[in-house]
C-alpha cells in the first residue's frame, strides 16, 4: 500500500490488487448475485450483520459466512480477517452521501474498487477542504488516520467526472468491496465531536440518524 499523495494523510492505495483477468471473471460472478431490486445503489452484505439498536454487530444474527469467491480479496494486511464486507453495484450517476463509517463500531476500513472509474470526494468540514480522489478499477483503497476519522469520504451522484486537465469521463457500471473490522471496546478515543460517536456521546450529543437505503450501516454525519 502506498500512500497516495493527495487528500487527507492516512490513505493509502495498492493499484492492480487483481489482474484485469480476475477482473472479468469477478464481474461475471458478481452479476449472478441476487441483488436487491432498487434504483440506484445496491449492497448485499456478508459476515456480521450491524445492529440499530446497539450500533455494534448485531449478535442475533448468525455471521453470513464468505463465498469462495470473496475469500482471495480479502485484504492481506490485516492480522485477521473482516468482520463484515460489503458488495455495492453503482449504476453511472449513482453516489453514496458523504459520511464517516461509525467509529465506535469500525475500526480499519479497505474498499476495492471494479468496473468504471470514480471520483470519490474527501472533505474536512473544519477547514472545508475538499479532495476528489480518482479510483482506478482493481485498486485497494484503505482508509486510515484523518481519511478514516477525520474527513468524510463520498461519491458524487452524477453520470459525468470532471478530470483535472478538464476531460470529461463519463461514468460506467462500478462495483466495490468494503471490508470492516471491529473497534475492541466498540469505543472510539479520537474525540472529534463532529464526525465520531463516541465524542458525540460523552458530550450528550443527540444524533439524528439517516440510514440510507441498501446501505444501512452508514449514517448521514453532522458536518
Ligand atoms: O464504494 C466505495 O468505494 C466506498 C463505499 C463506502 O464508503 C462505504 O461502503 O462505506
Ligand atoms: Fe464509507
Amino acid at each position: 500500500m502506498e500512500q497516495l499523495p493527495i487528500g487527507p494523510s492516512g490513505l493509502l492505495m495498492q493499484t492492480d490488487f487483481i489482474s484485469p483477468e480476475a477482473e472479468r471473471e469477478l464481474l461475471s460472478i458478481l452479476a449472478n448475485l441476487e441483488w436487491p431490486t432498487l434504483p440506484g445503489r445496491r449492497s448485499l452484505h456478508y459476515g456480521y450483520t450491524f445492529s440499530y439498536k446497539t450500533f455494534g454487530i448485531d449478535e442475533d444474527v448468525p455471521f453470513n459466512a464468505f463465498p469462495d469467491w470473496l475469500v482471495p480479496l480479502l485484504p492481506p494486511y490485516e492480522n485477521c480477517q473482516p468482520h463484515q464486507v460489503c458488495v455495492q453495484y453503482y449504476p453511472p450517476g449513482a453516489g453514496i452521501p458523504p459520511h464517516v463509517d461509525t467509529h465506535s463500531t469500525y475500526d480499519q476500513l479497505y474498499s476495492l474498487s471494479l468496473g468504471s472509474p470514480v471520483y470519490m470526494q474527501f472533505r474536512d468540514g473544519e477547514s472545508g477542504d475538499k479532495v476528489d480522489v480518482d479510483l482506478p478499477p482493481r485498486s485497494m483503497l484503505q482508509l486510515s488516520g484523518d481519511s478514516r476519522l477525520h474527513w468524510t469520504h463520498g461519491i458524487r451522484a452524477r453520470k459525468t467526472d470532471t478530470l483535472a486537465d478538464g476531460t470529461i469521463r463519463a461514468r460506467q457500471d462500478r462495483w466495490s468491496i468494503t471490508y470492516r473490522w471491529l473497534r475492541e471496546g466498540a469505543r472510539c478515543e479520537c474525540g472529534d465531536v463532529r464526525l465520531c460517536d463516541t465524542a458525540q456521546k460523552h458530550h450528550g450529543i443527540e444524533r439524528e440518524y439517516r440510514w440510507k437505503k441498501g446501505n444501512d450501516d452508514i449514517k448521514e454525519t453532522i458536518t
